[in-house]
C-alpha cells in the first residue's frame, strides 16, 4: 500500500464525499419546493431547500467568475500542498481531501446551477447558523483539521528544536 500519498483511500473517499453531496443536492431539487422545509429534530434540525448565489452567508452574491477562479486556486493549492507538505502526513492528507471534495461539490453546482443548493438548517445554540450542504460541512471539517495539524505539528518542531 502506498503510505506515503494514501491516494486509492483518500481519492476514494473523495468520491464517496462528492457523490453523498451531489445524491442529497438532486434529491432536495427533486423532492421539495424552494423555501420548503421539514422538522427532522424539533427546530433544531430542519432539511430545508434553499439556494444561495453567494459564498458563505450568502456574500459576494453572483460573483461566478470570482468562485470559478477562487476554487481553482483552492484546488490547485490542495494539489501543490499534498505533494509537498503532506507525504507520510494521513491527518493532512484527510484534511486536504475534505477541502478538495467540498470544493468540487459547490463547483459543480455553480456550474451546473448557477448557485449552490443548501438543506442543512440547524440552530446551533439558539443561533440560526446559515443553511449550508455536504460539501459545505467537508470544507468546514477538512479547514478545521488542517488548522489543527499544522498547529500540532508546528508545536512538535518547536519541542524537537529545544531539545
Ligand atoms: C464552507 C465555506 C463556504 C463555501 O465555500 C466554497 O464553496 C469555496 C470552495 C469557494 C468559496 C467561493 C470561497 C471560500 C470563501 C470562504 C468563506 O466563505 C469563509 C467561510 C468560513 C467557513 C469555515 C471554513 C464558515 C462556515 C460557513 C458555512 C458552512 O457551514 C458548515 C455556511 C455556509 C452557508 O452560508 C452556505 O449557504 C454556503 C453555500 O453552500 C456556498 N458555500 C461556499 O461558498
Amino acid at each position: 500500500m502506498n503510505r506515503k500519498y494514501n491516494l486509492h483511500i483518500m481519492a476514494s473517499f473523495a468520491i464517496f464525499l462528492i457523490l453523498a453531496d451531489q445524491l442529497t443536492k438532486w434529491i432536495i431539487v427533486k423532492s421539495m419546493d424552494i423555501g420548503d422545509s421539514i422538522p427532522v429534530i424539533g427546530d433544531i434540525l430542519e432539511i430545508t431547500s434553499h439556494r444561495n448565489h453567494g459564498a458563505a452567508w450568502g456574500m459576494l452574491q453572483n460573483q461566478m467568475m470570482f468562485f470559478y477562479l477562487i476554487t481553482v486556486v483552492v484546488l490547485v493549492a490542495i494539489a501543490y500542498f499534498y505533494r509537498k507538505e503532506a507525504s507520510y502526513k494521513p491527518v493532512m492528507q484527510l484534511g486536504l481531501t475534505l477541502v478538495f471534495a467540498g470544493a468540487i461539490g459547490n463547483f459543480i453546482d455553480r456550474l451546473f446551477r448557477g448557485n449552490v443548493v443548501d438543506f442543512i438548517d440547524t440552530k446551533i445554540i439558539n443561533y440560526d447558523f446559515p443553511i449550508f450542504n455536504v460539501a459545505d460541512a467537508c470544507l468546514t471539517v477538512g479547514v478545521i483539521i488542517l488548522i489543527y495539524d499544522i498547529l500540532v505539528n508546528e508545536n512538535k518542531e518547536k519541542k524537537n528544536a529545544d531539545i
